[in-house]
């Protein structure tokens, strides 16, 4: 796509070249341009062309002409706002195409408002008040300092205590890892006769992650410290098998694996027994589903059943999927389903009740939910402006941004640090805010060095503010063993144990980090489960929190879709958060003759983010590494926009993005056209663009083309989550001979 090169208000007339002579030099420089890009170097500065511009100027004097890139001319060099640090300079000027003009309309938001389910997340009673040893509630209080139960909590424990099967669902952070922690080590301290070590596991606790086997055999091993004959372990892939079998060999009591690594053992360790478990215990059954873990699981029931009948089960999700209920129904003996959802959430039909709750998802009552509707041109100077509204001009702030891909993460992360943030290299004060606190950038995804993960956590962790662009499970390369969840404490432990090649598969999903005030999802998750994981990262345990959604205007029908799972978004307007560039001058439009824009209003807000997105784009054309890195985002994105489920093929689908616009918001002034691969012309022809669509767009096709071109390169096609994987549920366990239960 050609630039938007627009004819300017200040600029020389019309015979400052001769109409020929100007024709031919657009002509040349246009060829010279789209070589470089092909070739992915760097375009060549735009020495003759003029640079930013008043974006109601723009808009008054753009015409379809200029838009096809036809209008460059020569003017004169003036000052622009660098992106490199070196302050104002004089320099030949870049144009930025206008952001405002072309753009696809942004539609009203007419989303049903839904009761949204909701939990009261502590309750009034204290641990005091169950019936535990007096050594483990004085364990709880001063070494675990916690005093009253989370809902959760008061509704588990009891129904545990008493022998019942459980399946409990409840939202994120709401403290269901010591929901069953607590009633475990309490039964098995209680066993008349004496655990010991040599005796194997009597409980066996599955969860999805290394990360959270650490985090579960942590708290674990802090509720066991005055009942030192019960031993803990965690076995979990990372690890050596050999060490692991060594210690399976002296014997662990209570037993926390990753399904996979189980599986191994079952298969090549014989000191394996499950002849005296009396727990087995299901911890994120969503999650473990969601990582493709149901054969592991399989496998596993099959063992524990062929070796012991005489068990309590328990299954802990926050959502309650198909899948959840059908592994409940083949592990769980007649249970008590505990859901800690408000009166509010009651209905009077207990059919539509069991149907709706299915689909739907507690969210903590103190997180605000926000979705914003922003035209992809204006994607990238949206997050940067919501960025600094928040995390810049706003005190105490502590964001995570999720992106849906590794290179999208790396991309932002080095535009924002070069542009936004105070750091060496960034932009002067001059350029910046004047404004409050520094900003502080911070990436997380999986490709990441182990060390540097470990580092980041730490570093976002302990730190009061701060922004952390990171990834999701979805987007992560590795197949089963991809870990959605980190949490914190497992971190530390880990950090104290000096061990850091267990979290090799770390991806930044499910992350337990304090104090997080906002979440932003700048790719939309995949499913409303995705939804609630990530926006569940905040407002954890009572503490509030708020998240936004980003948005194109031809994606909005996905509010409906929240919507119809009860999850209730209000929106902010993008100008709202445009607005806040009116915060500083930097953001100010400079004239020839360095004289200031006196644009008001919303004419102001778009010319100052018009300035902002040409600091972005100096700064990505100021290298062909740059260029490059832009690039590759740009086709990661597209890539992972190919994988929504086939449900929501109709909200994302690939064919419905301008490339121009989405370039746009990587900061590339050209739409790369070299992404499209002529090994896949073939497949591309196969799906004929809609020829009553042929006029609608050129870059629709090329797009296509860039899809085809990534699958063919070997990466993951889309659509498996929520298709195939979908579909390949079905779980084949053994027959378990019926025996006395505990009940
Ligand atoms: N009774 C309590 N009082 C205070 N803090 C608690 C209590 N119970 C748990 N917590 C803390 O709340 C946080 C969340 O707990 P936990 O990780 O068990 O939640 P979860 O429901 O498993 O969340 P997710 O579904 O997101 O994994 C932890 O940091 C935990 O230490």
């Amino acid at each position: 796509m050609a630039t938007a090169c627009s004819s300017l208000p200040d600029r020389p007339p019309r015979t400052y070249f001769g109409r020929r002579q100007a024709q031919t030099k657009r002509q040349a420089e246009a060829t010279k341009r789209k070589h470089q890009v092909s070739s992915g170097a760097p375009p060549a500065k735009r020495r003759n062309e003029i640079s930013s511009l008043s974006a109601k100027e723009t808009i008054d004097k753009e015409t379809p002409r200029t838009f096809k890139g036809s209008a460059h001319k020569t003017f004169p060099p003036k000052t622009y706002l660098d992106s490199t640090g070196s302050g104002r300079q004089e320099k030949p000027c870049i144009k930025t195409s206008s952001l405002f003009k072309n753009n696809p309309e942004i539609p009203a938001l007419h989303r049903a408002v839904v009761k949204q389910a909701r939990e009261q997340v502590f309750s009034p009673e204290a641990f005091q008040e169950l019936d535990l040893h007096p050594h483990l509630i004085s364990t709880i209080n001063t070494v675990l300092k916690m005093s009253s139960m989370t809902s959760v909590q008061k509704q588990s424990i009891p129904v545990l205590l008493e022998g019942r099967d459980a399946l409990v669902r409840s939202q994120t952070g709401s403290g269901k890892t010591l929901a069953y922690c607590i009633p475990v080590v309490q039964s098995l301290q209680a066993l008349t006769s004496k655990i010991q070590r040599s005796d194997g596991p009597y409980a066996l606790v599955l969860v999805p992650t290394r990360e959270l086997a650490l985090q579960s055999f942590d708290t674990v091993q802090k509720l066991l410290k005055p009942f030192t004959w019960i031993v803990p372990g965690v076995l979990m892939g990372g690890e050596k098998r050999k060490s692991e079998k060594a210690r399976l060999r002296k014997g662990i009591n209570i037993l926390i694996s990753t399904p996979g690594r189980l599986v191994d053992h079952i298969r090549s360790t014989k000191n394996i027994h499950f002849n005296r478990i009396q727990w087995l215990v299901v911890d994120e059954a969503d999650r473990i589903l969601d990582l493709g873990f149901e054969k592991d699981i399989t496998v596993i029931l099959n063992a524990v059943n062929a070796e012991c009948q005489k068990r309590q089960n328990v299954l802990l999700s926050a959502t309650l999927t198909e899948g959840v209920t059908r592994l409940a129904d083949i592990s769980l003996h007649n249970p008590v389903s505990i859901s800690v959802l408000d009166k509010i959430w009651d209905q009077p039909n207990p059919k539509e009740d069991a149907s709706t709750q299915l689909d739907s998802f507690a969210i903590p009552e103190s997180l605000d939910q926000h979705v914003v509707l922003v035209p992809s041109k204006l994607r990238l100077v949206c997050l940067a402006a919501f960025i600094l509204q928040k995390c810049k001009f706003e005190k105490d702030q502590k964001m995570i941004v999720f992106f849906s891909s590794c290179e999208l993460v790396e991309f932002h992360y080095s535009i924002f640090v070069h542009t936004l943030s105070c750091r060496s290299g960034a932009p002067t004060s001059e350029q910046l805010p004047s404004a409050s606190w520094p900003l502080k950038f911070l990436r997380l995804h999986g490709n990441m060095e182990q060390e540097e993960r470990t580092s980041v956590f730490h570093e976002f962790s302990h730190s009061g503010t701060g922004v952390l662009l990171c990834t999701t499970l979805r987007s992560c390369k590795s197949s089963k063993e991809k870990s959605g969840y980190l949490k914190f404490s497992a971190l530390e432990a880990l950090h104290r144990r000096e061990d850091h090649t267990f979290l090799k598969d770390v991806a930044a999903r499910g992350l337990d980090l304090p104090h997080v005030t906002w979440i932003v999802q700048y790719s939309a998750p995949s499913s409303p489960a995705e939804y609630i994981h990530r926006i569940g990262r905040t407002a954890r345990i009572g503490c509030h929190g708020s998240s936004l959604l980003i948005l194109a205007p031809s994606e909005a029908e996905y509010v409906n879709s929240l919507a119809s799972h009860k999850i209730n978004v209000s929106e902010i307007k993008m100008e709202d958060i445009l607005a806040v560039l009116t915060k500083d001058d930097c953001f100010k439009r400079r004239q020839r003759g360095a004289q200031k824009s006196h644009a008001t209003g919303s004419q102001e807000i778009r010319e100052r983010a018009t300035v902002l997105q040409t600091v972005f784009e100096d700064y990505v054309h100021s290298s062909e590494r740059t260029v490059s890195w832009a690039k590759k985002a740009l086709q990661s994105f597209i890539r992972a926009y190919a994988t929504y489920p086939r449900e929501l093929k109709p909200i994302f689908h690939v064919r419905s993005l301008h490339l121009g616009h989405v370039a746009k918001s990587f900061g590339l002034r050209d739409a790369p056209r070299n992404l499209s691969v002529s090994t896949v012309k073939k497949k591309a022809s196969l799906k004929r663009p809609d020829p009553r669509r042929k006029t609608r767009n050129k870059h629709h096709f090329v797009l296509a083309e860039v899809l085809h071109s990534e699958y063919s390169s070997g990466l993951e096609a889309g659509g498996t989550k929520g298709g195939k994987q979908g579909k390949q549920w079905g779980f084949q366990v053994a027959p378990s001979k019926p025996g006395p239960r505990r009940e």
